[in-house]
């Protein structure tokens, strides 16, 4: 035998005993599981779009139960439904488990200058978060209001027409337009609405829609391909809409820096009033001294090389791309799930519909107002139940070995919640556990919550960031649209939805009639 030969050969089986290592790594921690095939693991069954993975995951959960190992390319995870220790994890030991489950495909964490709040970990997510938080305060929500107030007047319009002479409209579409509209006017510089002809939402949509399947998969086998697709996506923008969605950011902010230089040089006074996320993020800025007290601390592994207490111009372009990504589409599958559960329970939206008469009986709704609609925020929570659209996200990444509930963990594995599971578990919720029942929330959030039963919105320090704008943007456009109109299921709604979705988990439609409420 050549030595050549020889040399592949023992490469070829140095290679298949690495990946048959990985594949095996339960089997030898003794942690039951359903086990895939070496290379893959089971990844090659989260792919279906029409049967998503959590509902496999559902049924391996009925199999193997509230814990159980499984391999996903070179990455091993442990799928939970166990409230205590999902807790555990995401709230109590957050120190050890302060990271996300990442694709080779998102970039490193710690180099990417493009990294933001949903991939950092360590001190960079802390520091971004810390920098970020300001932005969804009361004051600037308050001040987002108008923004949100006038995308509400727009889609009304628009609803006014498609519904017109009693047809049939899919809500999912309507509630698309809306939340591409707010966070293109928030986020990416859109000075008015372009709804129903934003050219945005096609690119955003095929992200969500299609993904980069493909290249996800490969890069989970082979981490190296993830570093090599991404520089040829962002040397090809168009074959991307991701690298091309950044590009138009990164115009934007461009812009907005070169108009604030501009000002200046003449002169002109700025109100000092951000006018939306862009001027957050240029004049974020946090106090140093916090983050040379952090960067003491044993927290994190990421080198703090530099100290900055503002945003680099590649944090303010990742941040908006995130926000975007991260707030269109979860706001309107959300809206989508409650609209169709009000149809399918005419006495819940009758309640709600008293509500909204009771407390925001003026044309204009203001914060106030959206305080005071308590079985409205039910009736999203309670939807955010039955539908939690984002359990993708609803992962950790062991950073620091430990041990949780008595199952040792090492580090570098990944905590996956089978939230679905969770959130359907009557030891949890009770007997009613599969009826739609606002109510249930009326003893508050908290008995849920606390036991780690209930994360629509995720856990912990690392909670969803934009819930308290998403529930503001669903609160605005219910109200306006329950004043006016009540939805009704017609032949073409179907029954149950049709749950479909690689990252976030959307209805096929949700075709409602709207019949104007003058007619009761
Ligand atoms: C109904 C709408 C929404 C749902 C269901 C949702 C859900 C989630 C979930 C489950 C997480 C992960 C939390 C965790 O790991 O514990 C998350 C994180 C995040 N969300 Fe949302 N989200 C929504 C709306 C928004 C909006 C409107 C924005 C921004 C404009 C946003 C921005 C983010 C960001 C930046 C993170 C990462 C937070 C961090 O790691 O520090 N989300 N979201």
């Amino acid at each position: 035998m050549s030595f050549s030969l020889l040399l592949i050969s023992t490469i070829f089986i140095g290679f298949l005993s690495y990946y048959v290592w990985i594949w095996s790594y339960w089997i030898r921690k003794g942690v039951k599981g359903p086990r895939g095939i070496p290379f893959s693991g089971i990844m090659h069954r989260f792919q279906d779009y029409d049967y998503p993975f959590w509902r496999v995951m559902m049924d391996w959960t009925k199999e193997y139960g509230p814990i159980y190992g499984i391999t996903e390319g070179v990455e091993k995870t442990l799928v939970v439904s166990d409230p205590e220790f999902v807790h555990e994890v995401f709230v109590t030991q957050f120190d050890n488990f302060y990271g996300r489950k990442l694709n080779p495909l998102q970039g490193d964490p710690n180099k990417n200058k493009r990294a933001h709040l949903v991939s950092t970990q360590g001190h960079r997510w802390e520091r971004l978060r810390t920098l970020s938080s300001p932005t969804f305060s009361n004051k600037n929500l308050k001040k987002i209001m108008k923004t949100v107030d006038d995308s509400v007047a727009e889609l009304m319009r628009h609803l006014e027409k498609g519904c017109a002479g009693g047809k049939t409209v899919d809500m999912l579409e309507y509630y698309q337009e809306f939340t591409i509209d707010i966070i293109g006017k928030i986020a990416m510089g859109q000075t008015q609405s372009l709804m129903f002809e934003n050219p945005m939402l096609p690119k955003v949509k095929s992200i969500f829609v299609d993904g980069r399947k493909h290249a996800f998969f490969a890069s989970a086998m082979f981490p190296f391909l993830g570093a090599m697709l991404r520089q040829i996506f962002s040397m090809f923008p168009s074959i991307q809409p991701a690298s091309d969605i950044m590009n138009i950011i990164e115009k934007a902010v461009k812009a907005r820096i070169d108009q604030r230089k501009t000002d200046e040089k003449l002169g002109i006074e700025v109100s000092g009033e951000p006018q939306d996320f862009i001027d957050l993020f240029l004049d974020a800025r946090a106090d140093v001294d916090f983050f040379e007290q952090e960067a003491k601390d044993d927290f994190g592994k990421t080198q703090i090389t530099k100290v900055d207490k503002h945003l680099t111009f590649d944090e303010t372009v990742g941040q908006l791309f995130v926000f975007l990504l991260a707030g269109y589409d979860t706001t309107a599958l959300s809206l989508s799930y409650s609209s169709f559960l009000l149809a399918t329970h005419p006495e819940v939206q009758r309640k709600c519909q008293e509500e909204v008469d009771r407390e925001c009986s003026d044309p204009e709704v203001t914060f106030d107002h959206l305080s005071k609609l308590k079985y409205m925020d039910w009736v999203i929570k309670e939807a955010l139940r039955f539908y939690p659209l984002a359990s993708i996200v609803h992962n950790r990444k062991c950073m620091k070995a430990t041990t949780v509930c008595g199952v040792e963990i090492e580090e570098g594995t990944n905590v996956q919640v089978d939230t679905w599971t969770m959130h359907k578990d009557p030891n949890i919720w009770g007997d009613d556990v599969n009826e739609f029942k606002p109510e249930r929330w009326e003893s508050g959030d908290e008995q849920f919550i606390q036991k780690g039963g209930y994360l629509p919105f995720g856990m912990g320090p690392r909670i969803c960031i934009g819930m308290r704008l998403a529930l503001m943007e669903e609160k605005m456009l219910l109200t306006q649209i329950l004043k006016k109109y009540t939805f009704e299921t017609t032949s073409e709604t179907v029954i149950p939805l049709k749950l479909v979705g690689r990252s976030t988990t959307a209805p096929s439609s949700v075709n409602l009639k709207l019949r104007p409420r003058h007619s009761d």
